[in-house]
C-alpha cells in the first residue's frame, strides 16, 4: 500500500472573498480507503469536487497517478470515478438506460453495465424509471456509475446517505472489495461508525482545514475505545455518542 494514487499539495479554494479551503495536503495510496469526516460546512464536498475536477483549486496541485487535471483533463478523468452527494436524474429513463448512457460516454461494454447493476443490487429493477426510486436506490445507481470503469481512484461524497442497514453493510463490503482490488477510495461521511469500520485512514476537517488525521487505531490509542467519537467531541464540542450531523 505504498503507491500514491492521489496527491493533493497545498490546495486552496477561495470563492468570492470567502476562503473555503486553506492550504491542505493529502495522499491516498493504492488499496487505501480514506474517510473525510467533519461537521457541516467543513469543506469536505468542496475538496472532493476539486479532486473530481468539477471545481478548480485557487492554488496548489492535485494529481491522480501523476496526472494533473490542468495538464491533461481527459487522462485525469479516466483515472477517477465520482459519486456526487446528489444528482438530478433524467426524467423517464430507467436505471439500465441511465447507466448505459454513462457507459456509452466512457466506452464501457454493455456487459459491464449489467454487471455493475448486479453489483449494486439494482438488477431486478433495472427497467424501472429512476424517478420512482427511493433515495437509497438512487445512491446505489450513483455508486454504480462511479464503479463503471473500475477507475484507480473512487471519490464519493456522502455515499451512505439514505442507505438502509442492509445496504450499509453491502456498501462496506463493496468498498472493502474495491480496496482489495487495489483501488484507492476517498469518501466523506457524517457517520463515524462507517469510517471506523471501513477506513484505513481518517481525516477530520473543520472550517477548511485538516484538524487531525490518522488510522482508527491511532485515534483509539489517543481517545480510548471510541476514538473517532472522542476526536469529534474534542474538535466540535459534542458529547461522544451524540448524533454528529
Ligand atoms: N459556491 C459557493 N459559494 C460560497 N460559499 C460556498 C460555495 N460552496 C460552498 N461554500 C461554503 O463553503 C463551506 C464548505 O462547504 P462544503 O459543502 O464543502 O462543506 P461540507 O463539509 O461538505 O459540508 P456538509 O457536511 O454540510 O455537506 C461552507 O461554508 C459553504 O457555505
Amino acid at each position: 500500500m505504498d503507491k500514491p494514487v492521489l496527491r493533493v499539495r497545498e490546495v486552496t479554494k477561495q470563492i468570492g472573498r470567502k476562503q473555503i479551503i486553506y492550504p491542505l495536503d493529502l495522499t491516498v495510496y493504492q488499496g487505501q480507503v480514506l474517510a473525510l469526516c467533519g461537521g457541516n460546512g467543513a469543506g469536505k464536498s468542496t475538496l472532493l469536487r476539486m479532486i473530481a475536477g468539477i471545481l478548480q483549486p485557487t492554488g496548489g496541485s492535485i494529481e491522480v497517478r501523476g496526472v494533473s487535471w490542468k495538464h491533461n483533463r481527459r487522462t485525469y478523468a479516466e483515472q477517477i470515478g465520482y459519486m456526487p452527494d446528489d444528482y438530478l436524474f433524467g426524467q423517464g429513463l430507467s436505471a439500465e438506460e441511465t447507466l448505459a448512457f454513462w457507459g456509452a460516454l466512457r466506452k464501457v461494454s454493455k456487459d459491464r453495465v449489467r454487471e455493475t447493476l448486479r453489483i449494486v443490487g439494482l438488477e431486478d429493477v433495472k427497467g424501472s424509471a429512476v424517478s420512482s426510486f427511493s433515495k437509497g436506490m438512487r445512491q446505489r445507481l450513483l455508486f454504480a456509475q462511479a464503479l463503471l470503469t473500475k477507475p484507480p481512484l473512487i471519490i464519493m461524497d456522502e455515499p451512505t446517505n439514505g442507505l438502509d442497514p442492509y445496504w450499509l453493510e453491502s456498501f462496506m463490503a463493496l468498498v472493502r472489495s474495491a480496496r482489495q482490488e487495489g483501488h484507492a477510495v476517498i469518501f466523506s461521511t457524517h457517520q463515524l461508525t462507517i469510517a471506523e469500520v471501513v477506513a484505513d485512514h481518517v481525516v477530520f476537517m473543520k472550517e477548511g482545514r485538516i484538524m487531525e488525521e490518522g488510522t482508527v487505531d491511532s485515534f483509539n490509542h489517543k481517545y480510548g475505545s471510541h476514538g473517532l467519537q472522542g476526536a469529534f467531541q474534542r474538535l466540535f464540542g459534542l458529547h461522544a455518542g451524540e448524533k454528529q450531523d
